[in-house]
């Protein structure tokens, strides 16, 4: 810290200087004459033990050529007591590992060296071309980068050490300058519980960062002085953004040295900046430069979190043993409830069919009630009503309005007028046949439904019988079409309109969605083709340290496409979450109003009146839940007696 901020009266020529001659910088401490230990200890230690608990770390050396930013990263290599800042991360990193024997700790290490917008791979020259790529999540990567997967400190340390060599030779054989450099040595550590079988682990990614010189100097060569100007100005670009809460976008990509480091300059991830000082008057001017960026980089907000991840393998064995155990429970269940020939498994064609079967009938009228002993088959039963042909089999749509037969537009009147007739004429039964309800087949189910604002809920009771419709010996009922178009109009009414204003919703949702999923793909293919113009152009440009004003304008126009195009599919899923919901209702009042209709339909053809004037005043029992039969026995109970041979009902089946 440079203390004071002031002006001082220059006394040589009695004159007041304007000029500034002190400053005041915040930083977090001053290391002046200070062993590397305590370097080490106080500016890199949190950094890698936070790493091994998961949080990505970055630690950055700053400053003008020759003020110790080599010394501070890598250390005097000659003198063990002199090392810097990545061999004793590494040594800590081991020393750690050792001692946690609770978890199986994995290391890795990258040595990344950026000279003039070129990547060069120190652990592997030469390897070829390398590309920063962005991953899902917001990480980024280096594309060619080799990871080199270490077991101890001393490899970890032969493989620094191989990285400095690369980068000595480099020099030599290209003529070039290391100081003009920046240099990334990474250490990727993964944590996973040794004790536990859980499938989360932890993983981290430190970043020791020395940078080139930050001199402005115009002795160097001029291509690589505009290189180095030209990354640490963007570098300080990127932080301002960052630091600027107000800014959106944050320019990143436009050096490789930032794009690199995305993920390490804010965000998830526990940064340090070390700014390397001279202590000489002869430096102030790059001294205040230095410290003003450290001032700069104080003020970016992190906040740092735990890269967890779950190991699908091991997910899915959990995931399967938790299976083994609930079909074990049921299994137990089952044998309690005294419950036998129960099968929870993924239905087999047959049984698939014979849902299929069943709900055709159902459909067409020839089935009183599905059979159904498992939530699979539940779920088979749905899917068969769902299906157009399954819909279509007996009831069908009709010219795309409200739910009817196929009896419809001028038939329609007729149809109610033969109905009606129909019941006129319906003569009262004329008593039971032999083949009536036996013990085996009177029907034991009960099928209820129930209004929850406005949407349908089913409620099962198991286990369920099929029940055989009756016919009349002597008169004979409606055919249940005509007695359908009849009941839509009379009692059915009200579910009907539901079902037609259900059906109007529907229709409006799906017209929504087809416009949505036209304009999301519309944006997609812009973004497709902004993207393949910004790739030509940048095959132009390769090599150019700057954006040109072509390439800026595509970019601005991809990044407005691509905030249009989040926007555009949001609105798209929320819209796709309505049209399910309303096929649902529309399904439900279409299962409400062929269930109502089959019950009406019991009632008012296959019952005496007798008998429904007695189970329409019993109050507390529901007309159409109460079995033929059991009805019967009621009436016969309360002494309402008929005469058999009177009636005459023969069993369908
Ligand atoms: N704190 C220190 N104690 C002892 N020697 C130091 C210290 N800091 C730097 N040096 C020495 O100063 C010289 C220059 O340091 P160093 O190479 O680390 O500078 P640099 O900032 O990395 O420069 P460049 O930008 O060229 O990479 C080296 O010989 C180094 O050993």
């Amino acid at each position: 810290q440079l203390n004071g901020n002031g002006r001082k009266k220059d006394c040589r020529r009695g004159v007041v200087n304007n000029q500034l001659c002190s400053w005041s910088f915040h930083v977090d401490g001053v290391l002046h004459h200070a062993p590397q230990e305590e370097v080490y200890n106080r500016v890199a230690r949190p950094v890698v033990l936070a790493a091994l608990e998961g949080y990505n770390g970055t630690i950055m050396c700053f400053g003008q050529t020759g003020a110790g930013k080599t010394y501070t990263m890598t250390g005097a290599t000659e003198s063990y007591k002199q090392r810097g800042i990545i061999p004793r991360a590494l040594k800590e990193v081991f020393a750690e590992i050792k001692r946690r024997h609770e978890s199986t700790i994995t290391v890795r290490l990258s040595f990344l060296e950026i000279y003039n917008e070129t990547l060069v791979d120190l652990l592997q020259p030469g390897h070829g071309a390398m590309t920063v790529v962005e991953e899902p999540g917001g990480g980024v990567c280096v594309k060619g980068l080799s990871l080199h997967p270490v077991h101890n400190e001393e490899d970890a340390l032969n493989l620094l050490f191989e990285g400095e060599m690369s980068r000595i030779v480099g020099d030599h054989a290209l003529n070039r300058n290391s100081s003009r450099s920046h240099c990334i040595f990474s250490i990727y550590t993964e944590s996973r519980s040794e004790t536990s079988s859980d499938a989360k682990y932890v993983s981290s990614k430190v970043n020791l960062v020395d940078l080139a010189g930050s001199e402005r100097s115009e002795g160097q060569v001029l291509k690589e002085t505009v290189y180095i100007n030209k990354s640490l100005s963007f570098l300080e670009q990127t932080i301002l953004a960052l630091t600027d809460r107000r800014r959106e976008h944050v320019p990143y990509r436009q050096s490789k040295l930032t794009h690199a480091l995305k993920d390490s300059l804010g965000g998830n991830c526990n940064m340090v900046l070390v700014a390397n000082i001279y202590g000489e008057a002869a430096q102030i001017e790059e001294t205040v430069s230095t410290l003003r960026f450290a001032s700069r980089m104080k003020r970016v907000q992190i906040d740092p979190s735990v890269n967890e991840h779950i190991d699908p393998v091991l997910h899915v064995k959990k995931l399967e043993k938790e299976i083994q155990l609930l079909k074990q429970e049921l299994y137990l269940q089952d044998i309690v409830a005294n419950r036998t020939g129960m099968s929870y498994d993924r239905l087999s064609e047959i049984q698939v069919a014979e849902i299929r079967w069943q709900v055709k009938k159902y459909l067409e009228g020839n089935l009183a009630d599905i059979s159904i002993g498992s939530v699979r088959q539940i779920q088979e039963v749905f899917a068969q009503f769902k299906l157009p042909g399954g819909m279509k089999e007996g009831i069908g749509e009709v010219k795309g309005q409200g739910f009817g037969l196929e009896l419809a537009g001028s038939n329609e009147k007729h149809v109610v007028h033969r109905t009606k007739k129909a019941k006129e004429n319906q003569q009262e039964p004329q008593g039971l046949s032999s083949t009536s309800l036996t013990e085996q087949n009177r029907p034991e189910y009960e099928l209820l439904w129930s209004h929850v604002n406005q949407s349908v809920c089913l409620h099962y009771r198991f286990p369920y019988h099929l029940i055989h419709p009756f016919t009349f010996m002597n008169s004979s009922p409606p055919s249940k079409e005509e007695a359908f178009e009849d009941f839509k109009l009379e009692l059915g009414l009200e579910i009907n309109c539901i079902l037609k204003e259900n059906k109007a919703v529907l229709i409006e949702c799906r017209t929504k969605l087809k416009m949505l999923t036209d304009g999301v793909n519309a944006v997609k293919r812009e973004i497709d083709s902004t993207t393949s113009m910004l790739q030509k152009s940048r095959e132009h440009s390769e090599g150019e340290p700057v954006v040109e004003e072509a390439e800026l304008a595509l970019l601005l126009q991809l990044r407005e496409l691509r905030t249009r195009y989040r926007h555009e599919y949001e609105e798209l899923c929320r819209t796709r979450a309505e049209v399910n919901y309303c096929q649902n209702l529309v399904d439900q009042c279409r299962i409400r109003l062929l269930t109502d209709f089959e019950i009406w339909y019991n009632e008012s053809f296959l019952l005496p009146e007798k008998v429904q004037v007695i189970l329409k005043s019993g109050g507390s029992i529901r007309p159409g839940l109460v079995p033929v039969k059991e009805a019967l026995a009621l009436v016969s109970k309360i002494g309402l007696m008929f005469s058999t041979p009177e009636l005459s009902f023969v069993s369908d089946v």
